[in-house]
Parts: C-alpha cells; sequence; structure tokens
C-alpha cells in the first residue's frame, strides 16, 4: 500500500503494546483522579468548551455518497472500472462473507447494497475485515471513531495534518497493526485502497474558521481529492459536514430538506459555504459518478445568551456515523440530539454539573451567529434507526473525564 511520510513519532512509549490490549471504543474512562480545574483548562481553552459543545455536539449533517459506477449487478464478476480506477487492487467479496460481515459487527440488518460487491480486499486475500480511511482522525470526533472501528476489528488508516489534531488522541493506537497514521494535507491528492471513507478533516474550531486562516481549500479541495478518490477505488464516502450549514435558520427544527439561511460573505461564511460547498461536491459526484477556560475564569457567553443550540454527546455521533456507512442510504442526515439550550441553560447546566464557582461574562456577539439550532432527526430515528441517548447533563460529567483522560495519558507519554 502507498503511503506518504509516514508518521514517525518521539513518543510511541505505545509502541509494542500488543494488540489484544487495546482498549475497546469507549469514552475514555478516569484512571485515578487530577485535578478538575486543569482538565476544564484544557477543554475549554481556546475557546474549545464552546467549540465542544456548539461545534461538535450540535446537530451536524452527514453527507453519504456511493458511486454507482460501484454498483453492479452481483452476478456481474468484472472489476468495477471508473476513470482512473486501478483493477489490479479490485477484489471481489462474495455476498455471504459481505452479509456475514455485516452481521458479525451489527446483526440483521439490509446490506443490499454492500451485497453488490462495494467491498474490496486484495485479490486472493479473503478477510472480511474492512479497510478504512478516516480524514481528521487525529481530531476530536475522528478519534473516538476510530477508536470504534479499531475495536470492531477494522482496518484504519488515519490522514492527518496535524492543524488542530494531536497525535495523542491516537498514540494508545501506535504499534496497533491495524492502524497507521499518515501526516498528510487533504488539498494534495492521495492514493489509497480502502472499502470505506470517512472524511472528517477540516479546520473546525471557531478560532480557526473565525480567522483568516480559515482554510476554506480545505474544504473544496481536501473534498475533490478525497472523493476523486472514493469514485476511482469504488469506496463508499460519507462527510462530516456541519449544523452551521442552515446557518441563521428561518425553518425551526431543521429538516435535511432545509436550504439554509447563510450569510455568503460574513465572517463565519468560509467555514458555513466551505461546508455547503462540500456538500454540493458530494452529490455532484453521487449524481455524476453515480457515485473557552473557566477554571476561576469566566465562561463567555456571547450576545444575550438566549441563542440556541442542540448539543450531542460524541459516542452518539460516532454510532450514528457507523450507522450510516454501513447503511444503504444516500444523502444528508441529521445526526444531532434535538435536546435545545439557550446559552445561558448550557452556561447553568455547566456550573451545575462541572463548576458551581463558575461565573458567566458577557461579551458583544459575533456577526451572523444563528439565532437558534435544533436538528429535525426524523429520518435518521426512521432510516438507519438512530437516535442519540446520551442527554447534556449526562454527557457533560463524562466529556470532562474524557478530556482529563487525554491529559492524564498525555502526562504518561512524557514520563511525568
Ligand atoms: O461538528 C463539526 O462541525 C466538525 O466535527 C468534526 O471536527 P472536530 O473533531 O470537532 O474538530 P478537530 O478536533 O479540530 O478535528 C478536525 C481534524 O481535521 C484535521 N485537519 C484539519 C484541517 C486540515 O486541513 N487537515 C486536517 O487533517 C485536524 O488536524 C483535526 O485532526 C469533524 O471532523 C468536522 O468535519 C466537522 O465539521
Amino acid at each position: 500500500m502507498k503511503q506518504l511520510h509516514k508518521q514517525s513519532s518521539s513518543n510511541r512509549k505505545d509502541e509494542e503494546m500488543p494488540f489484544s490490549q487495546t482498549p475497546p471504543y469507549s469514552p475514555k474512562s478516569l484512571k485515578h483522579p487530577r485535578s478538575l480545574p486543569r482538565s476544564l483548562n484544557y477543554i475549554l481553552k481556546e475557546q474549545r468548551l464552546l467549540f465542544i459543545l456548539v461545534g461538535i455536539l450540535i446537530g451536524s449533517t452527514f453527507f453519504i455518497i456511493q458511486p454507482s459506477l460501484s454498483i453492479l449487478s452481483s452476478s456481474d464478476q468484472r472489476p468495477r472500472i471508473s476513470a482512473g480506477s486501478r483493477e489490479s487492487v479490485v477484489g471481489n467479496r462474495d455476498r455471504g462473507e459481505l452479509a456475514q460481515d455485516f452481521q458479525n459487527h451489527f446483526g440483521n440488518g439490509n446490506y443490499n447494497r454492500y451485497s453488490n460487491g462495494v467491498g474490496r480486499v486484495p485479490v486472493g486475500i479473503g478477510s472480511k475485515r474492512k479497510r478504512i480511511v478516516v480524514t481528521g482522525g487525529a481530531g476530536f470526533v475522528g478519534s473516538h471513531l476510530v477508536d470504534k472501528l479499531i475495536a470492531r476489528g477494522d482496518d484504519v488508516i488515519v490522514i492527518d495534518n496535524f492543524f488542530t489534531g494531536r497525535k495523542e488522541n491516537v498514540v494508545h493506537l501506535f504499534g496497533n497493526p491495524r492502524f497507521e497514521l499518515i501526516r498528510h494535507d487533504v488539498v494534495e491528492p492521495i492514493l489509497l485502497e480502502v472499502d470505506q471513507i470517512y472524511h472528517l478533516a477540516c479546520p473546525a474550531s471557531p478560532v480557526h474558521y473565525k480567522s483568516l486562516t480559515c482554510d476554506y481549500k480545505t474544504n473544496v479541495m481536501g473534498t475533490l481529492n478525497m472523493l476523486g478518490l472514493a469514485k476511482r477505488i469504488g469506496a463508499r464516502f460519507l462527510l462530516t459536514s456541519t449544523s452551521e450549514v442552515y446557518g441563521d435558520p428561518l425553518e425551526h427544527p431543521q429538516k435535511e430538506t432545509y436550504w439554509g439561511h447563510v450569510n455568503p460573505i460574513g465572517v463565519r461564511s468560509c467555514y458555513d459555504e466551505g461546508k455547503r460547498t462540500a456538500e454540493t461536491l458530494a452529490m455532484d459526484y453521487h449524481r455524476g459518478a453515480g457515485v473557552e477556560a473557566i477554571r476561576k475564569q469566566p465562561m463567555t457567553v456571547y450576545g444575550d445568551g438566549k441563542q440556541t443550540r442542540s448539543f450531542q454527546y460524541v459516542s452518539d455521533l460516532v454510532d450514528g456515523l457507523v450507522a450510516l456507512m454501513e447503511g444503504e442510504h444516500v444523502g444528508p442526515f441529521n445526526l444531532g440530539n434535538p435536546g435545545e439550550f439557550t446559552m445561558l441553560e448550557l452556561a447553568e447546566v455547566v456550573k451545575e454539573t462541572i463548576d458551581p464557582s463558575a461565573t458567566i461574562e458577557f461579551n458583544p456577539n459575533t456577526a451572523d451567529d444563528p439565532h437558534k439550532r435544533k436538528p429535525d432527526i426524523t429520518k435518521a430515528k426512521e432510516l438507519l434507526n438512530w437516535e442519540p441517548k446520551i442527554s447534556l447533563r449526562e454527557g457533560l460529567p463524562r466529556m470532562v473525564n474524557d478530556f482529563r483522560n487525554r491529559i492524564l495519558n498525555e502526562d504518561e507519554g512524557k514520563g511525568n
């Protein structure tokens, strides 16, 4: 398999860890008590709290496409070829094997599309494992997704340029033969042979997307490159979009069919429009190819704090992403928690569940901040049989433990 800049790290003490010791997927458990304020500071630095809660836990829209060129009748034993495809890497898994594979992971389910031979392994290798690329896999959502995929037995290649991601998020997988880490910027093409592509790479933090460092190019060129790869190799493709594509919505709650209300020249637009363009590209390919710190510091609330958001715990999101990838559906799905809170309510819940002594500071609002946001998840409930299980009150303490644990792991990695 071709690799670009295979990661070498001076911080690979887990390298010898045998696979059998790989921790199963779950929000990482608290290993030993350590300073809560420190973890809060970590979580919230560079507005990470707002980012995590607003940027991630809100309802997000996900796109999934399937190049139609990969959909052949099950009786067609020819390699599936699209422009630039490499027949030599196209293998044929039989329907029974793939259906079995699916059942091993998910129990009974409809596996029609995959049973048409979408999954691939190199010719001659009858492995049931999937080979999966996760771009942005060293990020917050990405690293949780990678843990889940590895834990269920798949081979995972992470592509990340570490713009906001951290090697520490995946260091526990170093040395695992089923895991590869490639430092690579998705704006450059890459050739890999895989069954599925989860495209998460994106400068997602407000710290980045509200500043000149915002990289529209990543959303456009990066998505084009990953779509091109999916088309070439016939892989199933999933794009993590964002509820920001709905802008300051005039429809509430927001269904997948809502086109949104976005200021195309505002300070947030490089992110909103970048993701909107990425969605456009995904659907074009489908059609065309067929295919913040609060430790004794105030929590910052922008504006009057009456704007609403919906917050989703990361494991619910990861479950939804996998259900979407493993299913047969194409197009946007809202994967979010419909629980709707004002920013002031959120600050109160954070106070109650994390730090009762925290205070609130009001800052002028940023331009174009959406007034309300709440995902309509009817479609995901009906078609994916998916809905979030973890409430904000339940999720917040888990989130703190998760980040505390990451800090502890980092300290251990440094020999502290
Ligand atoms: O909810 C959302 O809106 C966002 O959720 C996640 O983002 P998240 O995990 O919250 O953010 P990060 O922890 O910053 O992860 C993004 C990853 O992409 C990587 N990245 C970023 C930019 C780039 O050019 N290339 C690249 O590999 C970063 O290094 C990082 O590992 C998804 O990865 C985003 O696609 C999505 O927009």
